[in-house]
């Protein structure tokens, strides 16, 4: 088992480079098997294990994939398959992100049912409605959706009861190859849609309207293969503003897009976190005490669920009482158990948690329950009294490369290591004591 671990007591600063958005390559990764024709060459993609397995998703339906130099390179023109079985919807869930794909290139795809996880339920029912719309028969059973349709799918207009960034970005591939025009109302804004949306009308689609409620496709009857560089995380650049802002620290995140982040700078300089906009990125300054602030969760661009569990660390070391409301996952509050113990003085009331700071944060032994839960506990590592120790790690490597290193690389007392690695370092220093 791997571990971190951090001391917790350094003020961070220097300048940290964020990657590329998981959460915008993983769809367009997808978005390549529409391309008949023609390679597409997708660039600033971070390594991630998320990366991997979409990788492998398509290598599996038959896409010549190849990754290096945070490059990645899909040639779909081959024949392909229909199916994504579970080995890798159980590992990431955005494979169900591919049936949009294979549905509008082939008339038909099999995708293994996602299932719940742990912040949780997950259902696409929204995904599946955009596709019955577009005449497609949906069936489940045997653990898989499956989706066919007679000819081409058929252009639609679909209302979103939520809106889904998983729906909105399935249907909007879908719509690109169908016949005639779809309209999707009450879409997801998030920038990874307008991503979404430029490299597909890249490829050759017609999508207009991606970033405000109403997207509307007109589709075409081939596409072909583009270039496209990824845009940066947001989520990893609010994880690095809240270390700079938790520790007092003072950090220049490289790459951070002020537009894309309104909600988070909003709530940290109500806290007191001052910021200045640089030439290449978001200069992050931290008071000694931060002021306790309440947050809700809202789909983009109101705050981030991504965002819930590294601001919980950041109100618990703030002086006061704060909420914080998920409005977005009926179940994301798993790390709460964790932070408890920390010492956190933390509790659950429905939907909302109440927090009391400043907590006097000690290191403790946590596990990862979810991919931004095991950052969350870092950044608490990173003030806590004592040593911390973070388990459960395989969360962190879907979302975050090089975490540790991009820390100590601030200043912060961290390292990474195996168990074996670990029970070598302690009897080294024993040795040393001797
Ligand atoms: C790979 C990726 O981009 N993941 C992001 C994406 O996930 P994802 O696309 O799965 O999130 P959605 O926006 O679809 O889900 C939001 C809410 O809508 C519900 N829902 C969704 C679809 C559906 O058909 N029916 C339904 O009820 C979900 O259960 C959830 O409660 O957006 C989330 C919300 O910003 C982020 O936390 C994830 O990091
Ligand atoms: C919940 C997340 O991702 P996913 O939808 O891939 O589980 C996340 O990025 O925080």
């Amino acid at each position: 088992m791997e571990k971190i671990i951090v001391r917790g007591g350094r003020r961070l600063s220097g300048s940290v480079k964020v990657e590329g958005a998981k959460n915008a390559v993983l769809p367009v990764i997808a978005a390549t098997l529409l391309a008949s024709d023609g390679k597409s060459v997708i660039r600033d993609v971070p390594t991630l294990s998320d990366v991997y397995t979409i990788n492998e998703v398509l290598r599996y339906l038959n896409a010549d994939v190849t990754f290096k130099n945070n490059e990645v390179t899909v040639d779909a023109s081959r024949e392909l398959k229909v199916e994504a079985p579970f080995e890798y919807v159980r590992k990431m869930r955005a494979s169900v992100l591919v049936m949009g794909s294979l549905l509008a290139r082939l008339g038909r795809a099999r995708v293994a049912l996602p299932g719940g996880c742990a912040i949780g339920s997950r259902p696409i029912d929204q995904h599946l409605k955009g596709f019955e719309a577009m005449g497609a028969t949906v069936k489940v059973g045997n653990g898989f959706i499956e989706a066919e349709v007679e000819g081409r799918l058929q252009g639609a207009k679909i209302y979103l009861d939520f809106p889904s960034v998983g729906a909105t970005e399935n249907i909007m591939m879908a719509a690109t190859l169908a016949q005639g025009t779809t309209i999707i109302e009450n879409v997801a804004k998030e920038p990874e849609i307008v991503d979404l949306a430029n490299f597909l009308n890249k490829m050759g689609a017609k999508v207009r309207g991606a970033g405000t409620g109403t997207i509307r496709i007109e589709g075409v009857d081939v596409l072909f293969g583009a270039d496209h560089n990824i845009i940066p995380d947001r989520i990893e650049a609010g994880t690095f503003m809240v270390a700079a802002a938790i520790t007092g620290g003072n950090v220049l995140v490289r790459g951070a897009v002020p537009e894309h982040l309104t909600s988070l700078i909003a709530k940290m300089e109500e806290m007191g976190v001052m910021f200045e906009e640089e030439e290449d990125g978001l200069r992050v300054i931290g008071p000694d005490k931060l002021k306790a602030v309440d947050i809700k969760t809202m789909p983009h661009p109101g705050f981030p669920t991504d965002m819930q569990s590294q601001m919980m660390a950041l109100l618990l070391h703030a002086q006061g009482t704060s909420m914080i409301t998920e409005t977005v996952f009926e179940n994301r509050f798993m790390h709460v158990e964790e932070f408890r113990r920390m010492n956190a003085d933390i509790k659950i009331e429905g939907r909302s948690v109440i927090l009391n700071g400043p907590s006097k944060l000690q290191g403790a032994e946590v596990a990862a329950t979810d991919l931004r839960a095991a950052a969350a506990l870092v950044l608490t590592g990173l003030v806590a009294d004592g040593t911390t120790r973070v388990t459960e790690l395989k969360h962190l490597d879907r979302g975050y490369v090089d975490f540790h290193n991009k820390l100590a690389a601030l200043g912060a007392d961290i390292e990474r290591y195996s168990e074996v690695e670990e029970a070598e370092v302690v009897s080294a220093a024993y040795d040393l004591n001797a």
